[in-house]
């Protein structure tokens, strides 16, 4: 079994409406529809897709932060729902980065406390080792030991983002979901951050599901991408081979990319023309 596999997943919220009847049922939206996916060990998945198609409510009910409308989530072969795994457990094995580092990190705690909490929460026993598992993760994320005693607000972006990143290397899991965790840094600090996040992942073994609007960043970190669109996965593929890929939003992510990438090409020429 993979280490994390979702079987027809599904999630609908309820939608406020004016016009409620109390002999009809409350209308629902289906945020996620009957979705299959699988992580393997040691593996990055890329979770594509348009704003609003469902990313980020996957990543939740992934992390049980929002219960499952129907399917279920298995990490190994246990069920994470209901109370056959609990929270503590769950996060001791799959952690969470979000896009937003600033609501991540507690304003009035300094990088050494944020990056020494989880060390102490979930190795309570071995507080021999906290320096040492501190060193551990501050060296992982390239992290100036100089930046420790500095709080959120004395961090460029990408400072607190590779803080971020350390308090849920410190966990020690086994999987790791980004949620859009790069999106917010320019070019140069989203390539040297996944630069970072792959000698990380090959080095501790990690499994990755790396969520994301943009194709180009998944592309050299992933060895498979989903494709999400309206709350269903319409394509999943580990070749970049426009020939095979199918779905038509798909195809129209990839030529955006090629667009890019070719623009990036003619505008390094250019830059490199004038240098000359
Ligand atoms: N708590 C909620 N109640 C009702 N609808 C919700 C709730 N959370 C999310 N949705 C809806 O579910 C859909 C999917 O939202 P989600 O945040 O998962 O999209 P996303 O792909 O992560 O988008 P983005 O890239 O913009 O973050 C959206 O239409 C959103 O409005």
């Amino acid at each position: 079994m993979s280490l994390l596999q979702l079987c027809n997943v599904s999630k609908e919220y309820h939608v406020k409406s004016n016009k409620r009847s109390l002999l009809k049922p409350a209308p629902t939206f289906k945020a996620i529809k009957q979705i299959n996916l699988s992580l393997e060990k040691g593996e990055c998945v890329g979770l594509v897709g348009e704003s609003g198609s469902g990313k980020s409510t996957l990543a939740k009910l992934i992390m049980k932060l929002e219960p499952i409308t129907s399917g279920e989530i298995f990490l190994e072969s246990q069920a994470t729902s209901g109370r056959q795994l609990n929270d503590l457990a769950l996060y001791k094995r799959v952690q969470l980065v979000l896009q937003d580092s600033s609501t991540a990190l507690h304003p009035k705690m300094s990088v050494k406390e944020s990056l020494l909490e989880p060390i102490k929460n979930f190795f309570p026993s071995e507080k021999e080792k906290w320096g040492e598992m501190l060193t551990r993760v501050v060296e992982l994320v390239d992290l100036d030991v100089a930046y420790l005693t500095r709080f959120p607000h004395q961090l460029s972006g990408g400072q607190k983002q590779r803080v971020c990143i350390a308090k849920a290397l410190a966990v020690q899991p086994e999987v790791i979901i980004f949620d859009e965790s790069i999106a917010s840094l320019d070019y140069d600090s989203q390539a040297s951050m996944i630069k970072m996040l792959k000698s990380i992942q090959e080095k501790e073994q990690l499994s990755y599901l790396f969520i994301t609007h943009d194709l180009q960043s998944s592309r050299e970190l992933c060895n498979r991408i989903a494709v999400m669109y309206e709350g269903e996965i319409v394509e999943v593929f580990a070749q970049w081979d426009v020939n095979q890929l199918k779905h038509p939003y798909t195809l129209s992510l990839v030529e955006t990319l090629n667009m890019k990438v070719t623009k990036e090409i003619l505008n390094k020429d250019l830059m490199g023309g004038q240098h000359e």
